[in-house]
């Protein structure tokens, strides 16, 4: 069937919630599919600025945030960066933090990109 216009997804969008899928595979204990609640961790909200979780960029995929794979991938530095700035090294989510960001980069280098053809220029 033919899509309605507006069920059509920009190239970009498609890309950027196949590479967060992808992504979501290296969080399996979830700790980063939320946005940090105050309540489990004392005083998140004044030590991390910008708080940045996976729920948070489907939605600014969604709402067409991203101008450029680029912008993606700072979110998802900024995630994975505010996990090991409030997280003493050592602790379970610093650990995490870490891993996800090394494993996640490696998903996002230009050779593992170039498949995906030239939907980034
Ligand atoms: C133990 O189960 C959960 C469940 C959801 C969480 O964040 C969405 C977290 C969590 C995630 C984090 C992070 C990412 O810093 N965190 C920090 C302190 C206390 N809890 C958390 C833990």
């Amino acid at each position: 069937c033919v899509l309605k216009a507006s069920q059509k997804r920009r190239p970009l969008s498609r890309l950027l919630e196949q590479l967060l899928r992808n992504l979501e595979k290296r969080d399996p204990h979830q700790f980063f599919a939320w946005p940090v609640n105050d309540n489990f961790a004392p005083n998140y909200s004044v030590i991390i600025k910008r708080p940045m979780d996976f729920s948070s960029i489907k939605q600014k995929i969604d709402d067409n945030e991203y101008r450029s794979l680029n912008c993606f991938i700072s979110d998802f530095k900024l995630m994975c960066n505010n996990a090991m700035k409030y997280n003493k090294p050592g602790t379970v989510y610093h650990k995490a933090a870490k891993r996800l960001l090394h494993a996640g980069l490696k998903q996002l280098t230009p050779a593992k990109l170039r498949p995906l053809g030239d939907i980034l220029t």
